[in-house]
């Protein structure tokens, strides 16, 4: 299946023949750092490998539409709960910049002890089953041919089932996943002996697989009162994971911590964050770092939250980076939805591509108020380690509440998340194996008597089974389909008539949800705006209307709304009128028909407008202006009254009128529009001259609407007008 852009994934395609498809690859795959990348007039320091296709920001048209990728590997995290749905955001992060997919598991997973198959329906997550693993890693195969990188693709290893998902992980070439057995202890109550011994199974499989770690220390920090006071913690909770994965075989470069910058605004979280990314650094010098943004300081403005991600990638910038990871900015509103994914990914690589270069100008102080509290971090973060090993070991300190404690260590207010060793799921599960104990497969940890079958397999246990699974792929067995009415298959015959006909709705996370979404303000206080919006929402026809976030603008001036409602109809896209892209003429085809006959034209920004830069774009030579194809043009610059550029067309027999209408206000740009046709025509020249109409807020079809000939839009280029105007001369000339 070849990727085409102008192609939707078929997913009905992609499950074809999913029983025989085995990875093309395994392990994790880091960017390829350019040095002096040269792009358009720019040169990168912190670049990587371009794509080959890619939707760059909005802004790239001024850049000749670069697409420069930072350094660090970007990550989005999809968690959709139908696994075909997030299948096409997948392919839209990865036209964004996302190098690493990765998928949240559905609420609860952690307590499933075994796998679970088939294609269920999730919520807030997608279960993870080989199926779903299989498919989504098979659509990354296409996707990264698509965009011309290798794109990793990333899950969790944690719960009772942790080991069988390693293995299975391994088995179809999963590319990363968290794992990290605290998370199961302090925040999934699962009996702590059995979390570690299950963690040194599971990391083994891991390490075979050359499959990158992520730990959970984040997870301290979104549940932490203050998060910033868990700093120390965090540093004591990454180095028992990183040494516990180091002592099973895992190799340091694919251990990698999970750091976010604990605080946001309105604290100063700067001057918190900044020297805690620094000491982080400098203890763990030889590990990977996997920034993650904040997600405990999100409220439903998607706006502050991304603030606070740009302050986060500023850390990322200024300390160390090699995994960037992106959090949806409505995270807050626990509606991560398509767009939402792709506004992150893009604030990611919009901050680290703005801020290439920055470490050439600035370094950070080495003494100071940066470097003491570095410093003190790391003490505080020693003296915690130093009071595990005293009360006995890690598992007598998660007795004693030593985690998560809302105390800044050495406080403390008693208030950690406590675990007995001898309670939690899984309590009393973990047994000693036998003398004669055997397991023939690969990557198995801890005591394996295979030498008493053949002493030459101790050292390759499958051999005595002429492979497992992992050497031989054909042995796995691959489940379809277990429930009959709670499947992939059963979702996609639901929303056939969307996939397979002209028909769409609108949606904000599943095919056919029909969700939208409206910004409203509301001369109202914050209170009666909420239930004013609903009411507006049904007036519109809108279902299952919610508001999904209110800010006060003022206490009784207004309040900003956010609301999202479904649409009960569709849209079939055969039956809309689309006028035809402007056609454009080649550029001698445009100076050939001016030589014939020469233009004159007048321009000018109209009204009160003091805007030059579109117009003067639309006509200078040096922007690809009009200018070059021999149009004779008369600019009268800005603010200019509009009898006054239609009397400098009379008097220089001008055969156009060009008007820039920037400014919107109370439509003025489209009153402008009319009242230049009607004195045109009051003039007695309508018939003998073309108006022309450009501005960022103009809708072509509105412009001609009010008289004009033409309206032009952002991104209008001189060829689109020359070519307006010789055709449409033409055409004027043909009726004469
Ligand atoms: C160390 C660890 N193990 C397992 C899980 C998932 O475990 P359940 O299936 O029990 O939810 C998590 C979850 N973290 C969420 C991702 C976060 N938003 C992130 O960006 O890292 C985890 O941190």
């Amino acid at each position: 299946m070849d990727l085409k852009p102008n192609e939707k994934l078929d997913i009905k395609t992609l499950l074809k023949d999913l029983d025989k498809y085995t990875p093309k690859r395994r392990g994790w795959t880091w960017r390829q750092k350019q040095e002096n990348l040269q792009m358009g007039p720019f040169v990168y320091k912190d670049a990587s490998m371009p794509l080959e296709q890619s939707t760059p920001l909005p802004s790239a048209k001024y850049f000749g539409d670069i697409d420069p990728q930072p350094d660090s590997v970007i990550t989005t995290e999809i968690a959709s709960g139908r696994f075909e749905d997030d299948i096409r955001r997948m392919r839209m992060a990865a036209w964004h910049g996302a190098d690493h997919i990765m998928v949240i598991r559905t609420a609860g997973q952690s307590h499933f002890d075994g796998l679970i198959e088939g294609t269920p329906q999730g919520i807030g997550g997608i279960p993870i089953t080989r199926k779903q693993v299989r498919a989504q890693r098979k659509a990354l195969d296409f996707i990264e041919e698509e965009v011309g990188r290798p794109i990793n693709y990333h899950s969790y290893i944690s719960g009772v089932a942790g080991p069988e998902i390693a293995v299975m992980f391994a088995e179809e070439g999963v590319n990363g996943a968290h794992q990290d057995p605290q998370y199961n202890i302090l925040y999934r109550n699962i009996n702590m002996i059995r979390s570690f011994v299950d963690a040194a199974e599971a990391k083994q499989s891991m390490v075979w697989a050359d499959i990158a770690q992520i730990d959970g220390a984040h997870n301290a920090n979104a549940t932490a009162r203050e998060a910033w006071k868990v700093m120390p913690e965090l540093m004591v909770q990454h180095a028992i994971n990183s040494i516990y994965s180091v002592k099973v075989g895992m190799k340091k470069e694919n251990i990698c911590l999970s750091t976010v910058p604990p605080t946001a605004p309105p604290a100063p979280c700067m001057t918190l964050d900044l020297p805690y990314a620094v000491a982080l650094r400098e203890l763990f010098k030889e590990y990977k770092m996997r920034a993650q943004m904040n997600t405990k300081y999100m409220e439903s403005s998607t706006r502050e939250a991304t603030v606070t991600h740009v302050l986060n990638l500023l850390i990322s910038r200024l300390t160390r980076a090699d995994i960037q990871s992106t959090i949806t900015p409505d995270e807050g509103r626990n509606v991560p939805w398509h767009i939402y994914n792709i506004e992150a990914c893009d604030t990611a690589k919009q901050a680290l591509v703005g801020m290439d270069g920055l470490m050439e100008m600035i370094q950070l102080k080495d003494t100071g108020m940066l470097r003491d509290k570095a410093r003190e971090l790391k003490e505080r973060a020693v003296l915690f380690m130093e009071e595990v090993l005293e009360t006995g070991g890690y598992f007598n300190a998660v007795e004693a509440g030593f985690f998560v404690d809302s105390g800044y260590y050495p406080e403390r207010n008693g208030d950690g998340i406590t675990r007995k060793i001898d309670s939690g799921i899984g309590v009393g599960t973990v047994y000693e194996r036998d003398e004669d104990y055997l397991a023939p497969v690969t990557a198995h940890f801890g005591y394996n008597n295979v030498a008493q079958y053949d002493p030459s397999a101790v050292e390759e246990p499958s051999k005595l089974i002429d492979g497992c699974t992992f050497e031989k792929p054909e042995k796995i067995i691959f489940i379809d389909e277990l429930d009959e009415t709670d499947n992939v298959n059963v979702r996609l015959e639901e929303t056939k008539e969307l996939r397979e006909s002209t028909s769409i709705k609108p949606e904000v996370e599943w095919m056919g949800d029909g969700y939208v979404m409206l910004n409203l303000f509301l001369p109202l206080p914050k209170r009666a705006a909420q239930f004013a919006a609903i009411e507006i929402g049904k007036k519109m026809g809108l279902e299952d209307v919610e508001v999904i976030h209110k800010e006060e603008m003022h206490p009784s001036e207004g309040t900003r709304i956010e609301l999202k409602g479904r649409v009960g109809f569709t849209i079939d896209v055969k039956d809309l009128v689309i006028p035809p892209e402007p056609t454009i003429m080649s550029e001698d085809e445009i100076r050939e028909a001016i030589e014939k006959q020469p233009m004159k034209i007048v321009a000018g920004t109209v009204g009160e407008d003091e805007h030059s830069v579109g117009l003067r774009e639309i006509i200078d030579i040096k922007h690809g202006g009009i200018e070059k194809y021999g149009i004779e043009c008369h600019y009268l610059g800005t603010s200019v009254a509009i009898e006054k550029l239609v009397d400098a067309a009379i008097e220089l027999n001008a055969d156009a009128i060009l008007a820039s209408t920037i400014i919107s206000h109370d439509d003025i740009h489209y009153k402008s529009m009319k009242k230049i046709h009607e004195l045109c025509i009051e003039k007695g020249i309508r018939n003998d001259i073309m108006i022309l109409c450009g501005g960022t807020q103009v809708t072509p079809e509105l412009a001609v609407k009010q008289g004009v000939d033409a309206g032009f839009t952002r991104g209008t280029k001189g060829v689109h007008v020359a070519t307006f105007l010789v055709e449409k001369r033409r055409e004027m000339q043909n009726e004469d």
